[in-house]
């Protein structure tokens, strides 16, 4: 399986108890956003986000935005209210947190409408060992990583290069592309530290996530520069594949190009960069 078309390089959390937040994602370029009903909203304005956040989706204003609920657990005392209000609210996709297995993701499926995709976050230790299943499960739709709560649970330290967390990282990844959908990397929760912020999204760009998740706008340009395809990536795409459209024109399955062979698999690359291209810019307008 290959890298989803659908541009998410950025997924901006923003909780739902904050009006003028959720104002101001009108006019943010994110690909994405996470309304946040769980881990951003204090126990005691719980019940009354959820009427702010159905106010604010109903007004509409959102655009493109792929638009995405994160709803509390089912095992919390606000999962089942929490679910039947995303419901009623159509959003594109209702996000589950702490999932552990594919049962968790059946049994909010029987409670969604159809047409509601359902997506992951994956931050628990039992629920990166059943990845895969997760990832199959039906109407699944997107992993999104929560590394915070996975370093709790790991006891791992806070290290720059990520090494505690990789081994989950790559596997939700693999279980990810294996069923065809989007891995989206954790946050970096330095949100005033740009230098730091562009690092870590190039090393989840490098391992082939598919963008970040963010807590503050001012984060936004950097991950939709890291993870959009760079200049120099279109312009070998596209000489990769006039380079094989030539060898194919004569018969030959491989070409060279600057010194290194350009196979049809190659080419898939190549025309995949310049799909994503031409899907940021139709989401861009
Ligand atoms: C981190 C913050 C608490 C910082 O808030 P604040 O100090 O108020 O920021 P600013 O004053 O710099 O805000 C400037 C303007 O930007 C708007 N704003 C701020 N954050 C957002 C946002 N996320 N989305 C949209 N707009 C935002 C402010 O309203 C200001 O607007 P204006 O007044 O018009 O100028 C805060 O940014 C914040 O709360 N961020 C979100 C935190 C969050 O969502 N956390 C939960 C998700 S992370 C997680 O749970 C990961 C996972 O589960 C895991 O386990 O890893
Ligand atoms: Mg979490």
């Amino acid at each position: 399986m290959t890298p989803t078309a659908r541009p998410f390089r950025s997924v901006l959390y923003i909780p739902a108890s904050k009006p003028r937040a959720l104002d101001k994602a009108r006019a943010l370029p994110v690909d994405a956003i996470i309304f946040d009903l769980e881990d951003a909203v204090a126990p005691e304005e719980k019940t009354v986000s959820r009427d702010v956040l159905a106010e604010a989706l109903a007004a509409g204003g959102y655009g493109p935005r792929f638009r995405i609920v994160r709803v509390n657990g089912a095992d919390t005392e606000w999962g089942a209210g929490d679910l039947e209000a995303a419901a009623a609210m159509a959003p594109d996709a209702v996000l589950l947190p702490k999932v552990d297995g594919p049962e968790t993701v059946a049994a909010a499926a029987a409670r969604l409408p159809g047409g509601v995709a359902i997506w992951a976050m994956m931050e628990t230790p039992a629920g990166i060992l059943n990845a895969a299943a997760i990832a199959r499960a039906p109407r699944m739709g997107g992993f999104v990583m929560g590394t915070n709560d996975l370093a709790k649970e790991l006891g791992s330290r806070d290290r720059a290069d990520r090494l505690p967390l990789m081994s989950a990282l790559q596997t939700c990844l693999l279980a990810a592309r294996a069923a065809g959908i989007p891995c989206i990397d954790g946050v970096y929760n330095a949100f005033k530290d740009d230098e730091g912020l562009r690092g870590q999204c190039a090393q989840g760009r490098d391992l082939g996530m598919d963008g970040k998740t963010l807590i503050h706008p001012a984060q936004v340009g950097i991950a939709n520069d890291v993870f959009a395809p760079s200049e120099a990536e279109a312009d070998l795409a596209r000489r990769q594949i006039e380079a094989w459209e030539a060898a194919k024109a004569q018969g030959q399955g491989v070409a060279v190009l600057d010194g290194r062979i350009v196979e049809n698999l190659h080419v898939d690359t190549a025309r995949r960069t310049l799909a994503k291209l031409d899907a940021i810019a139709a989401l861009e307008g």
